[in-house]
């Protein structure tokens, strides 16, 4: 990885500044040696700052609706891009590797979690997915959230039901022929996926696992958003010497 010094540090600009990620994200940019925020963008906010402070990473941590332009932005100014905001489908994600086609030096790192545990617990899922005939995820998050269910919930179904796909698992065993006020969930990838919205949480999730007689849960906890950061410093300093589309941060770290 190219090394950067307090002489010479990374050209950060933030996109959501204002927010609960966004603010925590300066305050971490800050105090690393090797990087500076140069742009502080929030709605309402001259996205051009950004490109005329001369920012080399830009980290978004916005709203699932907004994402997508600013995501065009970065590329359109050869910026690269850290993303952590949650609502990408594999149809956004399929359109931001064709905007970095012209592009093939640009690196773009989306990754629905930053937090270490989760990766690992991601990673966990998928390693079981394949011992255990049923499987449902709970994520429950602060009841500010805008979008269910977490972008993280429908990463690691979309994980999960890969892992299934590649062990000849047909479809998850389901007596339920009555469902009348969606009580069982949603579904990415026939994997259900029930949303939690409560004051006081930050992010959690749980993975189960049943099979004959037992059952086995994944559970990661952020209790604060402190717990992001390692990460979103580690996908700012990788980026630099990444082209392309990445997406999740596992693919960053070595595991
Ligand atoms: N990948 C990960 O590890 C994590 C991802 N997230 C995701 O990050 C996103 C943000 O979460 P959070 O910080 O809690 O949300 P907040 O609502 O606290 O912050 C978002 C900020 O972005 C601002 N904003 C909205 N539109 C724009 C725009 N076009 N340009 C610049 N700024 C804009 C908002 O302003 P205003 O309020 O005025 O609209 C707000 O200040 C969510 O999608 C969340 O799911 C959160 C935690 C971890
Ligand atoms: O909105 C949040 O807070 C979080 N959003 C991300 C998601 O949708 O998965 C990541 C983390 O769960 C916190």
């Amino acid at each position: 990885m190219t090394t950067r010094s307090e002489q010479n540090p990374i050209r950060v600009g933030v996109l959501g500044a204002r927010g609960r990620m966004g603010a925590e994200v300066c305050r971490a940019v800050e105090a690393a040696g090797d990087m500076e925020v140069v742009a502080m963008v929030d709605s309402g906010d001259w996205m051009f700052d950004i490109a005329d402070a001369g920012a080399e990473v830009v980290v978004d941590f916005t709203h699932p609706d907004v994402v997508m332009d600013n995501l065009r932005f970065c590329i359109d100014q050869d910026i690269r891009s850290v993303v952590g905001t949650s609502g990408f489908d594999e149809a956004k994600l399929a359109t931001v590797a064709q905007w970095l086609e012209p592009k093939p030096e640009l690196g773009v790192l989306i990754a629905p979690n930053f937090a270490l545990g989760a990766v690992l617990s991601m990673r966990f899922a998928q390693l079981a997915a394949k011992y255990y005939d049923t499987v449902e995820i709970i994520e429950l998050h602060h009841n500010r959230k805008a979008d269910a269910p977490s972008g993280t919930a429908a990463h690691t179904a979309r994980l999960i039901a890969k892992a299934r796909t590649e062990a000849n698992l047909g479809e998850i065993p389901d007596a339920t022929t009555s469902d009348p006020t969606g009580a069982r969930g949603g579904q990415v990838d026939d994997i259900r996926i029930h949303s939690v919205r409560l004051g006081g949480l930050v992010a959690h999730q749980e993975v189960l696992f049943g099979g004959e007689g037992e059952t086995l849960t994944i559970r990661h906890d952020s209790l604060d958003r402190k717990s992001f950061m390692p990460g979103v410093l580690h996908g700012v300093r990788a980026i630099l010497d990444h082209q392309g589309l990445v997406v999740g941060l596992e693919n960053l770290l070595d595991l």
